[in-house]
């Protein structure tokens, strides 16, 4: 497994090693001692997967707030997405940046995002599956969101018009929030 550092502090893809045969391939999606070698420490406990139907579907920017924020592993299991993670630690160098990386069924790519962060995807083609582990149950009393298009955040999408979820229309903006987000 190789780890590859962004210029967000903790937030790291991991590429695994893909062994390719006649049949198709193998590859070890997770191994609590590989990452704990590599010094990462995450005690994931529970597995989410959601599908995606149609290109330029976007769900984010979310975070769980306070004690049920969580540390994600996430994967694109079919097809494509641009993955982001939005660095929300207050005492951080970082604060408000964010990294984008691309996740696909053919690189195999993890992105490993720690407590802290808002996290986000857009997908790249049709029928995406997406799965990822989280370091701490849902907790739907702490959910929360920031608006996609958020101009102080300003993430790019590579998309004007994607399809969104209700609540992820209506995601306060960050300066309506930022003084009591508590990461
Ligand atoms: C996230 C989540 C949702 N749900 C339920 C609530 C709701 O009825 C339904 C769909 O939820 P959402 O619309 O919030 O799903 P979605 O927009 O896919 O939310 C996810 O987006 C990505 C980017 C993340 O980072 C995740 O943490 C999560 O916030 O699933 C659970 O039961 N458990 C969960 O862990």
């Amino acid at each position: 497994m190789k780890v590859t550092e962004t210029k967000l502090a903790g937030v790291v893809i991991l590429t695994p090693e893909v062994f390719g045969d006649h049949r198709g391939f193998f590859m070890e999606s997770w191994s609590k001692r590989k990452m704990e070698e590599a010094g990462l420490q995450y005690d994931f406990v529970q597995d989410n997967h959601s599908s995606s139907t149609i290109k330029g579907t976007l769900r984010g920017i979310h975070f769980q707030q306070g004690e049920w924020s969580q540390a994600k592993l996430v994967r694109c299991t079919r097809g494509a997405v641009l993955d982001v993670a939005v660095d929300l630690r207050k005492n951080s160098p970082t604060y408000t940046q964010w990294v984008g990386v691309e996740l696909s069924e053919t690189n195999k790519q993890q992105l490993l995002i720690p407590r802290g962060f808002g996290h986000g995807f857009v997908t790249l083609t049709d029928d995406v599956e997406f799965m990822y582990k989280a370091d701490n149950y849902y907790a739907p009393q702490a959910d929360g969101g920031i608006r996609w298009n958020d101009p102080d955040i300003g993430v790019d999408w590579g998309i004007d018009d994607p399809i969104l979820s209700d609540k992820d229309t209506k995601n306060p903006f960050f300066k309506e929030i930022a003084a009591v987000l508590d990461f």
